[in-house]
């Protein structure tokens, strides 16, 4: 099959990589001619430094679009519209996004972004998933759900990179989205110290701080005790691949957000996420603690300490003791 792919970022290459290996045809977009220079002329991208990368790159999005019979986004969430806002004409078999955030002026999810422009088939892939585990080929699972589900699952699937499907769109962009949000407070208890212990009661309260919020949309509780749930959270608020949890861990150590935009190519979706949830929660009256102390320490210089121990010492509510 022909995939066009939205994004030369470290994830949109890893997964061009897993596509072609699997015997696709497989074009990347790339914002800037520079780095479709360096993937066309050296087969490398400076987002994923240490992989040899088999696949051609573009900056014309005519010509993607023209190329694919399925297109994926692999765009961080607040830059998608305005790359799609482009393509005049979407004939193409389906869509799959592997982006993972709220886009901030709109508060809405990637699959309402899209449906703004195209009635196409709308699917999404997401769960533990770190690019560059992923083109190491260390074995991966992750869940799609969808029009297309099954037969992205019988497309991408590999002996290195389990697909399995579920019905649940709007819990897996909700917990994709949210795990970025809960791992910048992980990695802030990281950049204290490593309190482990209170690293394990956070990740405890964040699931079900995910849950909530995703059953005010419909979401299935389920979804978040699974692959986009809790196997995100953990390998996200764990992994020293996680850009989320590392800005946490140096907010934690005194660099201030701008200089982590300013000094980053990479992009911790959690830092613009955290804005439309606070929103989200405030409009819809959800009690969202972690998220709000993530967005005064970010937004309001508060104390990450301070913040971090006040937070921890707040009484659980009783139903989520599990
Ligand atoms: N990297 C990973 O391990 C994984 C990433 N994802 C998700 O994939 C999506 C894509 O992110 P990554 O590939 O990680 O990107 P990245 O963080 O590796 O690279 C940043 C990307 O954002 C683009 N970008 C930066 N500023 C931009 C702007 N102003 N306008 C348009 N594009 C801009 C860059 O060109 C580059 O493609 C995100 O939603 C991320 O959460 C999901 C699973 C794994
Ligand atoms: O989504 C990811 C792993 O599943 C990547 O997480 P980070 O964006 O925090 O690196």
């Amino acid at each position: 099959m022909k995939f066009g792919i939205l994004g030369a970022g470290s994830w949109g290459c890893a997964f061009a990589n897993l596509l072609v290996e699997n015997g696709h045809d497989v074009l990347v977009w790339a914002r800037r001619k520079e780095v479709v220079d360096e993937i066309n002329n050296y087969s490398k991208n400076s987002y994923l430094p240490n992989v040899k990368l088999n696949f051609k790159a573009t900056n014309d999005l005519n010509e993607i679009i023209e190329f694919s019979e399925f297109l994926v986004i692999a765009i961080p969430v607040q830059f998608i519209r305005d790359v799609i806002k482009n393509i005049k004409v979407w004939n193409i078999k389906g869509i799959l996004n592997l982006s993972k955030g709220i886009e901030n002026k709109t508060l809405k999810r990637v699959s309402e972004i899209i449906e703004e422009f195209t009635n196409t088939p709308y699917s999404i892939l997401s769960g533990p998933s770190h690019a560059e585990e992923v083109a190491n080929k260390i074995p991966t699972a992750v869940t799609v759900s969808g029009s297309n589900a099954k037969l992205f699952q019988s497309l991408i699937s590999n002996d290195y990179f389990r697909v399995y499907t579920s019905e649940d769109i709007t819990g897996v962009e909700i917990a994709g989205a949210l795990k970025n949000v809960m791992a910048i407070a992980a990695g802030i208890l990281d950049g204290l110290g490593g309190w482990d212990n209170s690293k394990a009661a956070l990740m405890t309260r964040a699931l079900h701080e995910m849950i909530k919020f995703g059953k005010i949309f419909g979401a299935d509780e389920k979804t978040f005790f699974g692959l986009p749930g809790v196997g995100d959270l953990m390998v996200t608020c764990n992994s020293s691949h996680s850009r989320n949890r590392m800005f946490g861990e140096l907010i934690a150590k005194g660099t201030t957000l701008n200089e982590l935009i300013k000094n980053n190519k990479m992009i911790a979706e959690g830092i613009y996420t955290v804005k439309a949830v606070v929103e989200i929660a405030k409009k819809k009256n959800i009690e969202m603690p972690i998220a709000n102390e993530v967005y005064e320490i970010l937004y309001n210089n508060k104390n990450p300490k301070y913040s971090m121990v006040e937070l921890m010492r707040r009484p659980l509510k009783k139903e989520w003791l599990i």
